[in-house]
């Protein structure tokens, strides 16, 4: 199977490698390239990343990119809502794999707050939200088999208000059906208004969920669809 078959619409460019190494690699150089351009143009730049499994290689890729680090604010698309220390923290990812050499000099706007409940941790990471710079220059996404991405769970209370393009809310309180089932997510307008979009996905199953995806429109039942559109630009290997 190919990236090719799965009928993206025009205006979504495609990047097939070869394997995982491939990808983290081509990804972490168009992403060094488009923050590079971003501080020449407007002197600083934001990339938000996904966490999970899969970007380990490319975080560690980016790390070694020549750029202007101390001029750029990384964010977290999602965060599971554990502390930093705790092995499925999205933060601690970042930390350990992009936070290091000379990219240890970004600013890092984590989401996770300790909080006597989920929902008054989203309000103040909603708060420190406030502190990344936007509209966000490079936005990598992941995507569950499922079609979630970010934190934008199938199911899941305030779902629908998550993915309403009028959410007044930089972040929302999520469920995962999957441990951790707490999740902090960023809303689809802070998303939405990335200048660049790029989904990463690895193998036969993630092409399935996002040949499905692009079959349907109810982003309720598939929340990638909201995101299936230009600026996007998808990566995948087998
Ligand atoms: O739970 C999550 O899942 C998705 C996909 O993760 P992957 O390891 O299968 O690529 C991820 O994009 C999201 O940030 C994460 O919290």
């Amino acid at each position: 199977m190919s990236i090719h078959a799965v009928g993206l619409p025009p205006g979504i460019a495609t990047h097939e490698l070869a394997d995982a190494e491939g990808l983290a690699a081509a990804m972490a150089r168009q992403v060094a390239d488009v923050l590079r351009a971003a501080i020449d143009t407007q002197g600083r730049a934001t990339l938000v990343v996904s966490g999970g499994r899969s970007p380990v290689a490319f975080f560690e890729r980016l790390a070694e990119q020549a750029l202007d680090w101390q001029r750029v604010t990384i964010g977290l698309a999602d965060e599971r809502w554990v502390p930093l220390g705790h092995p499925d923290s999205n933060a601690g990812l970042v930390e350990r794999h992009l936070l290091r050499g000379q990219a240890a000099q970004a600013q890092f706007v984590g989401l996770y707050r300790p909080a006597e409940s989920l929902e008054a941790a989203a309000q103040l990471a909603d708060a420190a939200l406030a502190g990344l710079p936007q509209p966000i220059d490079v936005l990598v996404l992941g995507m569950g088999e499922d079609g979630h991405t970010a934190s934008l769970f199938p199911g899941s209370p305030n779902l629908a208000a998550a993915l309403d393009p009028a959410c007044p809310r930089r972040c929302l309180p999520m469920l995962a059906p999957s441990v951790p089932h707490q999740r902090l997510t960023l809303s689809l307008p802070l998303l939405a208004a990335a200048r660049l979009t790029l989904l990463q996905i690895q193998g036969g199953a993630k092409l399935a969920t996002l040949r499905a995806a692009l079959a349907g429109e109810d982003v309720l039942q598939m929340p990638i669809r909201a995101f299936l559109h230009s600026p996007l630009e998808v990566y995948w290997c087998p």
